[in-house]
């Protein structure tokens, strides 16, 4: 009735203010950290979950942080190439890439994926700002093969990150925008062909380049699992020495996701985390409430700053 005090509505709205409050440390913590976000999986296909993860990025841009947005696009590959009738496998969780498959990789990623990202990070603000590893000399590869079974695998088109210069991320950033970065890359060995990058590899490496405080990975699955797939045997932080040992045990996508944050973590990256993109809103979990969400990767016990993460301070 009008007027009257209904308890129950007084206690959810004294949650969400507990909720806000519990974001104001990590407010302050975080407040202009540069946050590079690896965007892939369900988030990405999903349309409810790709409308949460805009809404994450425009929520971290507004609440004064810096996010970087590097892609993936698997999925929306493997569905052009369906279309154009070309097939293509995977080796160690890389894409086998001919000249044919570069093509629509670098299609969709850069033309298609990258665009809707755009868009939809545009409906919160003239925010977003597309580029691709081409652009201004962002990213530079050289094709790597992959080990399976002890043999060397080679890749065809595949490349790895051997430089970045990362002069027009900052300038996106300095503009108080959010970069979005497509992962094809020129080869630094031969004039005008490009390379394929696993977007969770170009992630890490521009983390490290950016000097990035935290790389948060969105995946299909709730975190790294120590036993996978024993659902008993998710992992709240892993250092870098366990997780290099771990790497032997962990196959399909999650070697490159693994590998990345590993990466990450080496070249300075003080937080890493795996989380779960099928849940909404995962970004905002793991940055702005107490526990987090998904699988911190971690430097050495004892390594240095940023070796523990248990609070904002
Ligand atoms: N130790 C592990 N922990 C978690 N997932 C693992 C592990 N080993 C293998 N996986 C597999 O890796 C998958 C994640 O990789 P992928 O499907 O390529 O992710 P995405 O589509 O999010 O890029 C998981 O769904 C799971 O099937
Ligand atoms: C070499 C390699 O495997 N490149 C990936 C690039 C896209 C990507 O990484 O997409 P996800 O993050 O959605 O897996 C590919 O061709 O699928």
């Amino acid at each position: 009735m009008r007027g009257l005090i209904d308890a129950a509505a007084i206690r959810v709205a004294a949650g969400k203010a507990a909720t806000l409050v519990e974001a104001l440390p990590w407010l302050e913590r975080f407040r202009g950290a540069l946050v590079v976000v690896k965007y892939g999986g369900n988030a990405m296909v999903d349309e409810s979950l790709k409308k949460a993860f805009a809404e994450d990025i425009a929520f971290l841009r507004y609440a004064g942080l810096r996010p970087v947005v590097v892609h993936g696009g698997g999925p929306q590959i493997k569905s052009m190439l369906g279309r154009l009738g070309l097939e293509s496998e995977f080796r160690g969780g890389l894409r086998v890439t001919t000249p044919e498959v570069m093509d629509v990789v670098r299609m969709v990623l850069t033309g298609q994926v990258g665009r809707e990202l755009v868009g939809l990070l545009n409906q919160h603000g003239p925010i977003a700002v597309g580029l691709s590893g081409e652009d201004a000399g962002l990213l530079g590869a050289r094709r790597r093969g992959t080990v399976v079974d002890g043999e060397l695998v080679d890749l065809g088109l595949v490349g790895d990150v051997e430089s970045v210069n990362p002069s027009a991320v900052l300038d996106i950033l300095d503009a108080g925008r959010v970069p979005v970065v497509s992962t094809v890359a020129p080869d630094l060995d031969v004039e005008g062909q490009v390379l394929n990058v696993n977007a969770d590899t170009a992630a890490a490496a521009l983390a490290v380049a950016l000097g990035a405080e935290k790389l948060v990975v969105l995946t299909d699955v709730e975190g790294i699992y120590a036993d996978w797939p024993d659902r008993g045997s998710l992992l709240s932080s892993i250092d870098v020495t366990a997780a290099k040992a771990l790497l032997a045990r962990v196959d399909e996508g999650m070697v490159p996701k693994l590998e990345a944050c590993i990466r990450a973590v080496e070249g300075g990256v003080s937080r890493t985390h795996v989380v779960d993109g099928r849940t909404p809103h995962s970004i905002l979990l793991e940055i702005f409430t107490d526990e987090g969400i998904g699988t911190m990767v971690l430097p050495d016990p004892g390594s240095g700053p940023g070796s523990d993460e248990g609070s904002p301070a």
